[in-house]
């Protein structure tokens, strides 16, 4: 498989990391069938362009950006769905292993496409090995191609309920019509794996009821 890196803005280790309050690094990894959008949606990510033919290449760019006043260094894996699957389904372990947040993208006209989906949500549940501390990894499902309503397929139910069965974000959107709805999916996944960091850490919701119960506990003994 080629991987095709391209610098965008400034370079990265390709490792999620947090170097203090500054600098957040995100691996945030798109999968899905061919055809359904996701060089489209990364493309308008990065440049906020719809270019309309983007060829097939499987690419990870590097993007540095300021998200809520901090500086944050995304790099995005705009995957290609493979001809033959192994072990793990269709998704290598590589790419598992690499990415710290999934963004599934079907074509809301192309319910092959939703299926697909369907199949990579069970794939990273089940074979995507989770940080110790870390309760489940962020996912957001994306129904592509909302401009097309009149070729839908899929309707917007079926991807809602498909996403709260599996525990997974979800929008629906256009890459051809909406720079927006496209900025609030890359913005979603983040917010997912920050939660999912600070809950890694202990300071997150049980971290804190932990430690509450600690003092209370140990002053209960006193
Ligand atoms: N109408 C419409 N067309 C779209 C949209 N997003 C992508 N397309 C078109 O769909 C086709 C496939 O888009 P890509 O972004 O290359 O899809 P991909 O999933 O990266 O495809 P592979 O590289 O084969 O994996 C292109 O002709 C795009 O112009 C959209 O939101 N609306």
């Amino acid at each position: 498989m080629v991987v095709q890196v391209k610098q965008n803005v400034q370079s990265s280790s390709g490792k999620m990391s947090d170097n203090g309050p500054q600098k957040l690094e995100a691996n945030i990894l798109l999968l899905g069938a061919e055809n359904v959008g996701k060089s489209a949606l990364t493309v308008r990510f990065l440049t906020r362009r719809f270019i309309g033919e983007y060829g097939s290449i499987e690419s990870i760019y590097n993007h540095s950006d300021r998200v809520d006043g901090r500086e944050i260094c995304f790099n995005i894996w705009d995957s290609l769905y493979p001809q033959n699957c192994d072990l793990h389904g269709c998704i290598s372990e590589k790419q598992l292993r690499w990415a710290d947040g999934f963004i599934l993208v079907y074509s809301i006209c192309d319910r092959a496409s939703f299926n697909v989906v369907r199949q990579q949500v069970q794939q990273i549940r089940q074979f995507k090995k989770l940080p110790s501390g870390m309760d489940k990894v962020p996912i957001i499902i994306v129904g592509n191609k909302r401009d097309l309503q009149h070729r839908r397929t899929v309707s917007s139910e079926e991807g809602r309920l498909l996403a709260m069965s599996a525990d997974c974000g979800f929008f629906e959107t256009s890459a051809a019509e909406t720079y927006h709805g496209v900025l609030l999916v890359f913005h979603e996944v983040l917010d997912l794996i920050r939660e999912a960091r600070t809950v890694k850490k202990g300071v997150g919701i049980k971290g804190i009821v932990r430690t509450m119960s600690a003092v209370f506990g140990k002053r209960r003994n006193e």
